[in-house]
């Protein structure tokens, strides 16, 4: 076995009085495919943000690559580039696709602009959006709105090789799409993981069965703030797990209380 390179150990994180993670562990082995799943509100996107070191836990601690992250990514950088794409696309209406997946180097960086202009389209053709680089966000379908996101997510200065992102989260990234765009987000998903220079290893979190059959190799299946149960993703269809056999069918009778 590779060794880790995320782990979480005993990660608590409450807003209020609502505990929504509650003593988690969790690893990340370098070019795993690791997939997030549960009801709504179990903390999901909670996990990614503090994997991403956007939300800090209240306790536990969190390893990248063995070395320990005090706080949140801005009190110091983490020894390996992680980047998040976001449920929503977030971006930016008033920029060109261009101006949005460039954006960090056109702000952060050196560069030449033509040179950036040469990295942001090879990222663009990388997510299927050759053409699209003068476009605006209004004039894109939810789907190339995601790819989008994507190559911003994959951006980096060649100049800085250690900035290159190793790990992706991605929250929903098939949300709200229909079946064959949400398969177009999948390859797309595993094409990158699989392109030299680009993110071998990715969490996903996701409510959608083909995303989750498509995309992920590991999954774990969150409820009420633990990990309820961790398996192969060809596991999922076998296991007597009450929790995975309501979640998988959909029924509301079953230990999952159903909130609405
Ligand atoms: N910044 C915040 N402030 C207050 N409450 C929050 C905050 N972020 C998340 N929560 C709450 O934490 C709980 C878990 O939210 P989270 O988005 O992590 O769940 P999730 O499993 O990803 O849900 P979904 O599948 O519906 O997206 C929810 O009850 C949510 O309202």
């Amino acid at each position: 076995m590779t060794e880790p390179l995320i782990e979480l150990k005993g990660i608590s994180k409450a807003f209020g009085n609502n505990k929504v993670l509650d003593n988690i562990d969790l690893t990340i082995y370098r070019g795993e495919a690791l997939g997030i799943i549960g009801p709504s509100g179990t903390g999901k996107s909670t996990i990614l943000r503090v994997i991403a070191g956007l939300t800090a836990p209240d306790s536990g601690e969190i390893y990248i690559q063995g070395v320990r992250r005090k706080g949140l990514i801005e009190d110091s950088a983490d020894p390996i580039g992680i980047s998040m794409v976001f449920q929503q696309a977030a971006l930016f209406d008033s920029l060109s696709v261009e101006e949005n997946v460039g954006f960090l180097l056109y702000q952060h960086s050196k560069l030449s602009r033509k040179r950036i202009r040469d990295i942001v389209h090879e990222k663009l053709e990388m997510v299927g959006l050759g053409g699209s680089a003068d476009k605006y966000p209004s004039e894109l379908s939810g789907g190339m709105r995601k790819r989008a996101s994507f190559a911003r997510a994959i951006i980096s200065n060649p100049e800085s090789p250690n900035e290159a992102p190793e790990v992706l989260l991605y929250d929903e990234p098939t949300a709200g799409l229909d079946p064959i765009a949400s398969t177009v987000i999948e390859d797309l998903i595993r094409q990158l993981q699989c392109t030299q220079g680009v993110c071998s290893t990715y969490a996903i979190v996701t409510h959608q069965d083909s995303t989750i059959r498509r995309t992920a190799d590991k999954l774990v299946f969150l409820y009420e703030g633990r990990v309820q149960w961790e398996g192969h993703v060809s596991d999922m269809d076998t296991t007597s797990n009450p929790l995975i056999r309501q979640f998988l069918s959909g029924s509301i009778a079953g230990p999952i209380h159903v909130v609405g």
